[in-house]
């Protein structure tokens, strides 16, 4: 059960999140197990956000948690890092310097009223 959320300064059309969240399923893909079966989207666009105290350039944060019982490689999380940068800068010009990718894995998901 990967969740990928995208929060961003920039406004997000239909067109644009449909292109993300199928570019998104392909990518989750490059961690081990993980497809776009289990994988929750979620996208927050017109936030107000600071880099380095400057609001006037578009800015993303993207939070990147999965499911594992066991340590992610760090390569597979570096390819989807630079698999949702790629895909953010595309599809809403957020320069990659003015972007953060959050990767977490944990054993403690809750789903269908319980813990897996
Ligand atoms: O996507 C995952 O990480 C995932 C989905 C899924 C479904 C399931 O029934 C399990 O027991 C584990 C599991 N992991």
């Amino acid at each position: 059960m990967p969740c990928i959320i995208t929060h961003t300064s920039q406004p997000i059309s239909p067109e644009q999140r449909e292109r993300m969240k199928a570019q998104f399923g392909k990518a989750i893909a490059d961690l081990p197990g993980k497809s776009e079966m289990w994988l929750l989207c979620a996208f927050e666009d017109n936030v107000p956000m600071y880099f380095g105290g400057d609001d006037s350039e578009p800015v993303a944060f993207v939070e990147v948690n999965a499911y594992s019982t066991s340590e992610v490689p760090r390569s597979a999380w570096e390819r989807l890092s630079a698999d949702i940068q790629k895909i953010v800068s595309t599809e809403l010009h957020v320069p990659t310097n003015r972007m953060y990718v959050r990767e977490i894995a944990s054993p403690d998901w809750g789903w269908n009223g319980g813990n897996f």
